[in-house]
């Protein structure tokens, strides 16, 4: 098979790296052009990025010089990452999908539109149905084909939707929800990053946005999408009532998130269904086959002192989601520990994951 052509944008970021490491030898897609801010643009990638991942930087990103971020210069591509600085992925993302091109952001910005699917690919794959339904009308219209936005959700909010899911598809909808988030500094980003001097022997209570971020994506993911899938209807305030916290804490990568729950329907599931409901769960990218699913979608974890972020990060690559502690709450019904890699299946790798799939259904 011929490889799809593909672009990222932020390409020096922690993101972007992330990108770079999981295209290396893609089977399906070719990295040929990299974008970045005025300061990096024709440089060298080599001299342009400070390179931060314990994995060695790929060779043939080497010597790829480093585009500004236009349509023009990414105008060969088929589909276009995106791990821009919101500040001005806004601008960027809307001149590339007027261009035609097809984008797939891990930005903020576009994450509310009512067009625009906010995918977990693990978790609600099913809202890319709204991008097919868009190009199936402009065909009929005679139009060409018109570049779309997808946008990722925040990375914390990938590790909370992940086990919800299988669990509402079983046993119906959750009514009450929180989480305290324990996140990694590779999730604030390289420019400038946390200074080491702040998160050293230490915690930090607050992370900008995080919460209400947190809060409202989750009723995006687990909404659905209305019958002629031209609009996902969002879950109502009385549907889910959801609560979050979050810290940020010295590990490198991996975000670790403490949830709790309720059932709606009582009485509910035992311990061990819910455990079995989630090793169950199979992802719609593993049964489509593509290429980064993961083998297994959700590990369930036995051991009391698991997961960890060093020792359970890099299931499938990251790109698995790891559960453990999972038990009954005295307050609501369960309370369980949920790990999850924030630049894998949190950022880049899930938007790999969502091109992988765009490509299966022939949109891309
Ligand atoms: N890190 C994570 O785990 C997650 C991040 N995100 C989101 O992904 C995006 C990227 O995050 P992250 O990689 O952490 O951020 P970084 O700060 O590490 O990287 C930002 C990137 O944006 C580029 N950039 C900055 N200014 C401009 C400009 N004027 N024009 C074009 N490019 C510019 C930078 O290029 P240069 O080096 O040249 O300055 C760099 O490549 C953000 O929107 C973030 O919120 C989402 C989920 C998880
Ligand atoms: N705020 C997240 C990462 C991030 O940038 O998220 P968002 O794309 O939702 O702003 C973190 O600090 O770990």
């Amino acid at each position: 098979m011929v490889k799809k052509v593909a672009g990222v944008l932020g390409a020096t970021g922690s993101v972007g790296q992330r990108f770079i490491l999981l295209l290396a030898d893609h089977p399906d897609f070719e990295l040929k052009v990299l974008g970045a801010s005025p300061r990096s643009a024709g440089k060298k990638y080599i001299d342009a990025v400070n390179w931060k991942q314990t994995d060695l930087l790929p060779k043939f990103a080497e010597s790829i010089i480093v585009s500004e971020c236009t349509a023009s210069a990414f105008k060969d591509c088929d589909v276009v990452f995106s791990g821009l600085d919101a500040d001005y992925a806004g601008s960027i993302e809307k001149e590339f999908k007027e261009h035609g091109l097809a984008v797939i952001s891990n930005a903020k910005n576009y994450r509310r539109e009512e067009d625009v699917p906010l995918v977990v690919p693990i978790s609600n794959p099913e809202h890319l149905e709204l991008i097919e339904t868009n190009l199936a009308k402009a065909k009929k219209e005679g139009k060409p084909k018109p570049g779309f936005i997808v946008c990722i959700s925040n990375c914390s909010t990938a590790g909370l939707v992940a086990p919800l899911k299988p669990l509402v598809e079983k046993f119906g909808p959750i009514s009450l929800l929180t989480t305290t988030t324990l996140q990694a500094i590779s999730g604030a980003g390289f420019s400038p990053g946390v200074p080491g001097i702040d998160v050293l022997d230490n915690i930090i209570p607050y992370i900008g946005g995080e919460e209400d971020k947190m809060e409202w994506e989750t009723k995006k993911i687990l909404g659905s999408l209305n019958e002629d899938k031209s609009e996902i209807k969002l879950l109502s305030d009385d549907e889910i009532r959801v609560s979050a916290q979050c810290n940020r804490v010295a590990v490198s990568d991996g975000h670790t998130e403490c949830i709790s729950l309720k059932f709606k329907n009582q009485p509910a599931p035992s311990v061990d269904e819910v455990k079995q409901c989630l090793r169950d769960y199979v992802c719609d990218a593993t049964k489509l086959g593509c290429h980064s699913a993961p083998k297994q979608t959700i590990h369930v974890l036995e051991q009391n002192d698991r997961p960890q972020p060093r020792l359970d990060r890099n299931r499938d690559h990251g790109y698995g989601v790891s559960v453990g502690r999972i038990r009954e709450d005295p307050v609501l019904d369960f309370k369980m520990v949920v790990l999850s890699h924030n630049t894998v299946i949190g950022a880049a790798g899930a938007g790999i994951l969502i091109a992988e799939i765009l490509l299966a259904k022939n949109v891309i």
